[in-house]
């Protein structure tokens, strides 16, 4: 498969990461009074001298997904020289296993650079409080004696369930990208991809994202898959109206990856959810999705309790019981406990079972119009069409390939359809 556009575009430098100046000052003022750097990176982005800044032991980066937060740690990390331990709640699960790690990777020398180490703690509001209450409060010790920098980044710290670890730490809030940066992105990989994208395309994308820049980057390569190299508005709309799996693509995207019930379910407040297409959609898609068996069959769980639901709606009518049934089909699918962290990029494939229908819905309607071709030119009835001529031209045509070719060019229909409906 390609290599996903989110990470060959990825920035590099501090300076790529766009439109979040006032964190980047944040962050370098911060890593700048308190630990070993560059003097050129300080001069040029330690700008900040408040003293909340400068005291802080940690850092705490939040915002919504796809703004830059984990992009600005590693490109942090590259600019000083440092190694960069990541680690994401599933390695913070157990505080044994966090000690190991981290402790691991301080005591050993750094093979690289300035000589420092960065730990991140990606998604720190993936610890579920409860469970991994022994996560939180080993994150809270490490924090409270490390000699490294510790960066945290997190889409919602505002629970208060976070409340220790913001006590302790300086939250940087990441804003979303505007739709100007979001285009000029856009702009610069059509250009280096070769493409030629109409600015309005470029803005429609930009506009859906609501300034995730993931978010469109995927779009983006969606867009242009398969080699395509022009994109224009009208593609963007045909798109949208001819292929629903733009749409619904876009829909699971967003139920798989919501962080929390409530986002996952608000989804069905959108104007495009179709919640039988969902129900069609999910079903082939959480194998895709979900690897682990485990996590596999929670998600069906959920989903064919979300069934039952329905089942019960079309038989009594009792309406007011659908949002059990949305809560279950995509809170329920979407909040896994140990869920994996998903790919940037996820390949969700059309459903075999709309394929299927839709082929034959396709072979129903040619045969229909082939059989009021012959009714009406032979003065019969449609009703003897099927009953008698069908078999008589089938077996005619097996030995006179002209009535197959003639009957493909009255129709329009071509020849090779035409003999599997004789
Ligand atoms: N401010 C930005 N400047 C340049 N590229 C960006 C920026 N924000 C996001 N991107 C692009 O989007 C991708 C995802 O960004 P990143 O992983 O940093 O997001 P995040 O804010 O950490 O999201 P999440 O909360 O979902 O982890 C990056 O690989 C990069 O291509």
């Amino acid at each position: 498969m390609a290599l996903p556009w989110v990470e060959k575009y990825r920035p590099k430098s501090f300076a790529d990461v766009v439109d979040q100046e006032e964190a980047k000052y944040v962050l370098a003022s911060w890593i700048c009074a308190r630990f070993r750097a560059p003097k050129d990176f300080c001069t040029r982005w330690a700008k900040k001298k408040d003293k909340e800044i400068l005291d802080a032991r940690a850092v705490l980066l939040a915002g919504p997904p796809g703004v830059g937060k984990t992009t600005l740690v590693h490109a942090l990390a590259r600019e000083i020289g440092y190694e960069l331990i990541e680690l994401n709640a599933s390695d913070v699960r157990t505080a044994e296993r966090l000690k190991e790690v981290v402790g691991r990777g301080l005591r050993e020398g750094s093979l690289f650079g300035y000589g420092g180490k960065i730990v991140l703690f990606d998604e720190v509001d993936g610890l579920h409080v409860k469970e991994d209450a022994g996560g939180l409060e080993a994150i809270i010790e490490i924090i409270e004696n490390s000699k490294v920098p510790i960066v945290m980044t997190a889409n919602n710290p505002y629970d208060p369930r976070f409340r220790p670890l913001r006590d302790i730490s300086l939250v940087v809030n990441l804003k979303r990208l505007s739709e100007e940066e979001v285009v000029e992105v856009l702009r610069r990989i059509c250009t280096s991809e070769g493409a030629k994208c109409e600015e309005e395309a470029l803005r429609s994308i930009a506009k859906s994202s609501l300034g995730d820049l993931r978010a469109a980057i995927n779009d983006l390569q969606m867009y242009l898959s398969g080699g395509r190299k022009t994109l224009t508005v009208d593609d963007i709309k045909r798109v949208g109206e001819r292929n629903p799996q733009l749409s619904m693509f876009e829909i699971l995207d967003r139920v798989y990856r919501a962080r929390w019930f409530d986002e996952a379910r608000a989804i069905s407040f959108n104007p495009s959810f179709d919640w039988e297409q969902y129900f069609i959609w999910a079903t082939e898609t959480i194998p895709v999705v979900y690897k682990e068996v485990e996590t596999m069959s929670v998600a069906y769980d959920r989903l064919s309790k979300a069934d039952m639901f329905i089942g019960r709606i079309k038989r009594t009518q009792e309406w007011e019981l659908l949002p059990y049934a949305l809560e279950l089909a995509l809170g329920g699918v979407s909040q896994i406990k140990n869920k994996p962290r998903l790919p940037p990029f996820i390949k969700y494939g059309f459903p075999q079972r709309l394929l299927i229908l839709a082929k034959s819905r396709e072979a129903r309607k040619r045969r229909d119009a082939l059989v009021e071709y012959l009714a009406q030119n032979l003065h019969v009835s449609r009703s003897y069409v099927k009953s008698e001529i069908i078999y008589v031209l089938g077996a005619l045509a097996k030995s006179d390939s002209k009535i197959v070719e003639r009957l493909s060019k009255a129709l329009g229909i071509n020849a090779i359809d035409i003999k599997t409906l004789l």
